[in-house]
This record gives C-alpha cells, structure tokens and sequence, in this order.
C-alpha cells in the first residue's frame, strides 16, 4: 500500500521550505511521494494579496521539479475548502492509499482554529515540522494538549490515527510573507503562456 504525505498550503508562491520539509518527510516517515495541495484559498487567510491558483500552482510545479512531489489543485475539482472535507474525499477517492498529513508548527500553533480539527487527527496521521519561532506556541497550544497523549516517534507515524509525529529538522526561516515582501510582483512571472495546463486537479492519468 502506497503512503503519500500530503502538503496543504497557499504556496504564494512555493519556496524551498516546501521542498525541504516534504523531501524530510520522504525520507524519514518512508513515504512514496508527497503530494501538494495547492489551496483555493485558505478559509483562515484573506483574499487581498494572495496570487491567483493558476500562478501558485506553477510557482510549485516550478520548486518541485525533479523530486517525488506531485502538484495539484485537487481542492479546486472536489470544491472542498476545509481540510476536513479535502481528506474525507481523498480518503474515499484512493482507498488504496494510506495519506499523512503534513504541515510546519505555525500551523500547529492555531490548528485548534482548523474546522473539525479532531476530526481530521483522526482520519489521517500527522507530521509536524520545526519551524523557527513557532515551536514554543505549537506546544502550548490547545490541539497539541489533546494531541499530546497521541504522539509518538516518526518511525510509528504509519498506523490507526490519531497520531501525531515532531520531525526533528534543521529549521529554515524562509517564508512566502518574506518573498512577497522581497518581491511583490512575483506572480507576474507565471504568464499565462508559462502556467498553461497549470491548474489540474488530476493527480494520476
Ligand atoms: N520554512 C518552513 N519550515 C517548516 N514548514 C514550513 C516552512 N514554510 C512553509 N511551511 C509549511 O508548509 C505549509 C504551507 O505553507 P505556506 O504555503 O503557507 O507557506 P508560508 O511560507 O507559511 O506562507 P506565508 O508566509 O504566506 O504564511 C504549512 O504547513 C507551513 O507550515
Ligand atoms: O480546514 C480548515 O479549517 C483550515 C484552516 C486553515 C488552514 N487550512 C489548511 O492548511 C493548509 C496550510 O495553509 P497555509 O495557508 O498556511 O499554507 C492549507 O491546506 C489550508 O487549506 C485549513
């Protein structure tokens, strides 16, 4: 049975935090590939600033390039939104997959907020990742309480969720706010004649 780990995110626009992170999950959960689920629209950001799908999309195929890392829009074509319903489908949509979900202790640090959070650490096993000046808020928060009783080393992440993992990891401060900021303009690079075929849902065939 395949393992996927799955990378749900904003990627405005994709950096090599994204790459390293799900290349380390690879490695140390030994998954088959990991895939990106480049989101609509996170329901807890706001919309002003975030770039168009089309051009995020191609900023991941871009940083994802020559690893095991599929880049889909996935939540687009199942019009999910919420985590909760995206892994309820993906779970129906590949029973034969087994799925670990991924994500960086700021997200940890405010996953109570998540709709159905403890719905979703029971469908799926999740991997946290360092992430520099977040780790201190993700342990105090009020998932990681619940959670707490759950966690267990990286090596026994694949089994009967709730499962909670830390991945121990040279922390990166990278960050797509930084770039924004470096480069507001960065979506205007992914021209329409380059981000062609960008947004699929398709995963397989
Ligand atoms: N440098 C990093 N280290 C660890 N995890 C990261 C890093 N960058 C992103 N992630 C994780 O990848 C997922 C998608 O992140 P996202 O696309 O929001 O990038 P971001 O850099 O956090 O963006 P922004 O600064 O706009 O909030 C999230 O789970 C996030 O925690
Ligand atoms: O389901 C929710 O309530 C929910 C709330 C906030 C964020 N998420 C998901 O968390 C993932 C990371 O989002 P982001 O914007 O921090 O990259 C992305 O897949 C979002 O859809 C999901």
């Amino acid at each position: 049975m395949k393992v996927t780990g799955l990378l749900g995110g904003s990627f405005n626009p994709a950096h090599r935090g994204h790459r390293s992170i799900s290349l380390a999950a690879i490695e140390r959960l030994a998954l088959d590939e990991v895939w990106w689920l480049v989101s609509p629209g996170n329901p807890l950001k706001p919309v002003a600033g975030m770039a168009p799908l089309r051009a995020r999309v191609a900023s991941a195929k871009r940083v994802a390039r020559r690893a095991p890392i599929r880049v889909t829009a996935i939540e687009r074509e199942l019009g999910t939104r919420y985590t909760i319903d995206t892994l309820r489908a993906l779970v129906r949509r590949y029973p034969r997959r087994r799925f670990v979900w991924l994500m960086g202790a700021d997200n940890l640090a405010q996953f109570h907020r998540w709709r159905n959070w403890r719905g979703i650490a029971r469908t799926v096993p999740i991997a946290v990742f360092a992430r520099p000046g977040y780790e201190a808020k993700a342990m105090a928060s009020p998932s990681m309480a619940w959670l707490r009783p759950y966690r267990v080393p990286p090596h026994a992440l694949r089994g009967t969720p709730p499962r909670l993992a830390w991945l121990r990891f040279d922390p990166d401060p990278i960050s797509a706010t930084a770039l924004r900021a470096a480069d507001p303009d960065w979506a205007n690079r992914y021209s329409d004649a380059h981000a062609r075929d960008g947004v699929t849902g398709r995963i397989i065939g």
